[in-house]
């Protein structure tokens, strides 16, 4: 049996993971986390994710320790924000607990010093903007078509629902890297984030990168690769937050066996 915590325990992401370990065989929720002092505590998080009670209490963050040295929990998911989720990264690799994230937003000091802490503790982790089959297929399409299309405008456009907090998503920031990558141009240099007002002539260089938020859009990513009289699109679209949920599962399957002190990925996870 995989003993797993959740923190983010009543967000979107959180109660369907939770709903989605109940009907594992090898899998066992023991506990599942929420916001320091929540007023959600004490409730039992089944009853939360609507699959009536599992006799798990809803802790808050601030025993973050406590619970999961309690629980025996061998690997914490974390789907939350940004800012949270760098705490307990720290507090549960201090715990010797392995770690699925899922949490997008990361600064880029903020991701080298999760690998760092990931490195220093020795854990096993899978940390990954999107956890889709769909959009890692998309990823791996990226990495091989970009340096072909090397002349072509590259854009990104991602739309997500109207309760998203950062922007652009993650999966975005993933792309607009790998595409980056792909043609040696340094991120730092290339990104141009939603063009406004007189900003001159798009160079060769630059890769656009645009985010749209609207109602239950559960997460659009397109590249346009834009020629002189052509144009390719690639484009994702999941429809529920189902596939991210199963992404999930086999990241927990996977994580026992991933390697120690390093950032894996669903790369990893799915062996392409
Ligand atoms: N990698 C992937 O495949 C996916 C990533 N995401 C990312 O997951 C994150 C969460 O997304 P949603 O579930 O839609 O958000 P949400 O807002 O529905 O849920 C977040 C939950 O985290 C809780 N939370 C905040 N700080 C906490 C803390 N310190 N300890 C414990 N819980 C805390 C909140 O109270 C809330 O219940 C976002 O960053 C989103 O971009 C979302 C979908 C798929
Ligand atoms: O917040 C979301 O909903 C999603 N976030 C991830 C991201 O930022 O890329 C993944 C997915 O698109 C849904």
């Amino acid at each position: 049996m995989i003993k797993v915590a959740v923190t983010g325990a009543a967000g979107r992401m959180g109660s369907g993971i939770i709903r989605k370990i109940s009907e594992q065989d090898d899998m066992e929720l023991v506990a599942a986390i929420e916001i320091p002092n929540s007023p959600l505590a004490g409730i039992d998080a089944g009853e939360k994710a609507g699959i009536g009670n599992i006799g798990v209490a809803i802790t808050g963050s601030e025993d973050l320790e406590k619970t999961l040295k309690e629980s025996g929990a061998e690997v914490l998911v974390d789907f939350t924000i940004a800012h949270a989720a760098v705490e307990t990264i720290k507090r549960a690799a201090d715990c010797g607990v392995d770690l699925v994230v899922g949490t997008t937003g990361f600064t880029e000091e903020q991701a080298q010093g999760n690998a760092d802490i990931i490195k220093e503790k020795n854990i096993k982790a899978v940390i990954s903007s999107n956890f889709s089959i769909g959009v890692n297929v998309f990823f791996k399409v990226l990495k091989d078509l970009t340096p072909i299309l090397n002349d072509f405008d590259i854009e990104i456009i991602e739309a997500h629902h109207n309760q998203k907090a950062d922007a652009p998503s993650g999966t975005a920031m993933t792309a607009f890297e790998l595409v980056a990558n792909a043609l040696e141009r340094k991120p730092e240099e290339v990104g141009v984030y939603g063009r406004q007002g007189q900003v001159g002539k798009r160079t060769k260089e630059e890769i656009g990168i645009h985010a749209v938020r609207g109602g239950d859009i559960v997460g659009d990513h397109t590249v346009l690769y834009v020629g002189d009289g052509e144009r390719l699109e690639v484009k994702h679209m999941a429809h529920t937050r189902e596939v991210f949920i199963a992404g999930v599962i086999r990241a927990l399957r996977f994580v026992g066996s991933a390697e120690r002190g390093k950032v894996n990925d669903m790369s990893d996870v799915l062996g392409i």
